[in-house]
C-alpha cells in the first residue's frame, strides 16, 4: 500500500502509529495480532521501519549500523551469529554498500545513508515493512532500484509494505493500492488511475498536473506551469499550450 498526500496530510503519523511510536485511538491489527502492547523484541521481529529522518549514530560504521537490524535475533550474550553476518553481507551487496562497510555513517552522502537505513530495516526480516519517503534522497536510478527491490521482496517473501511517497509518478508506477491522505483523513483510495487524477491532485495539493497513461499500465503525473501570455501579461491555463 502506498500513502500519498500533501504536506501535513498525515502519512508519517499513520506510519508512526503502525510502528507504535505515537499513541492512537482504536486498534491496529497485523496478521491477526494486535500491534498495541507488543513487547519490543516481538515488535521488531514483526515491523521494520525506515523513518523519514533517521539519526546517524556518531562513530558507527555502516556494517555495525546495518547489523543493528539483527538486534531482535541476537542472543542475550550480544554476539551476532554467522547467519546475522550472512544476511547483512547480502544486503550490503544488494544495496551497493559493500565498499562502504567500514565507513562511518556520518560520512555518507544522503543517498548512501538512505540505502544503509533500508538495509538495516530489511536485515530485521520483519513481515511488515514501513517506509517513510524511502527514495527522497536517492537519484533516479537508485530510487527505481530501491523500489524494484522492495517490490521483489514483497513478491518473494510475501512482505506487506506500507510506503509514503512524495513522487507521484513513482507512486503511479509502483503502487498496487494507493491511499490519498489529506487533513488526516482518507480522501481517496484505489488503483493509481483512480487516485492520481487531475481533479483530486488539484483539490488536495492545489497542483496543476497532466495525467498520462503509461503503455505498461502505470500512471505518469506531469506538473504543469501556469503559462504567462506575453501580450496581455495575464496568467492563462497551462493546459492550453501543452500537447
Ligand atoms: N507530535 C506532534 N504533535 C502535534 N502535531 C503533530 C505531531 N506530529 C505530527 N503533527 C501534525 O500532524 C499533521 C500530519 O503530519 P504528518 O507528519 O503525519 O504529515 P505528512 O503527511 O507525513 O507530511 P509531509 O509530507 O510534510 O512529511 C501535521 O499537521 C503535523 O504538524
Amino acid at each position: 500500500m502506498t500513502l500519498v498526500g500533501p504536506n501535513g496530510g498525515g502519512k508519517s503519523t499513520l506510519l508512526r502509529a503502525v510502528a507504535g511510536s505515537v499513541d492512537y485511538d482504536g486498534d491496529i491489527e497485523f496478521a491477526g495480532t494486535q500491534l498495541r502492547g507488543m513487547r519490543s523484541r516481538g515488535r521488531a521481529r514483526t515491523v521494520a521501519v525506515v523513518p523519514q529522518e533517521p539519526a546517524r549514530p556518531a562513530g558507527m560504521t555502516v556494517l555495525d549500523y546495518v547489523l543493528l537490524g539483527r538486534t531482535p535475533y541476537v542472543s542475550y550474550l550480544g554476539v551476532e551469529s554467522a547467519e546475522d553476518l550472512t544476511v547483512v553481507g547480502e544486503l550490503l551487496e544488494t544495496l551497493e554498500l559493500s565498499a562502504l562497510a567500514y565507513r562511518a555513517v556520518t560520512s555518507l552522502s544522503g543517498g548512501e545513508f538512505q540505502r544503509a537505513v533500508l538495509a538495516r530495516a530489511l536485515a530485521q526480516q520483519a513481515p511488515l515493512l514501513l517506509l517513510d519517503e524511502p527514495t527522497s534522497s536517492l537519484d533516479l536510478g537508485h530510487a527505481q532500484q530501491v523500489l524494484e527491490l522492495v517490490d521483489e521482496l514483497r513478491g518473494e517473501r510475501g512482505l506487506t509494505v506500507v510506503s509514503a511517497l512524495h513522487d507521484l509518478t513513482m507512486a503511479g508506477q509502483f503502487a498496487d493500492h494507493l491511499v490519498l491522505l489529506a487533513g488526516g483523513r482518507v480522501a481517496a483510495q484505489g488503483a493509481a488511475h483512480d487516485v492520481l487524477t487531475e481533479e483530486l491532485l488539484g483539490a488536495h495539493y492545489g497542483a496543476r498536473v497532466r495525467i498520462l497513461a503509461d503503455p505498461q499500465g502505470g500512471v505518469v503525473v506531469v506538473p504543469l506551469r501556469e503559462a504567462r501570455s506575453q501580450s496581455d501579461g495575464k496568467i492563462h491555463d497551462g493546459r492550453a499550450g501543452v500537447a
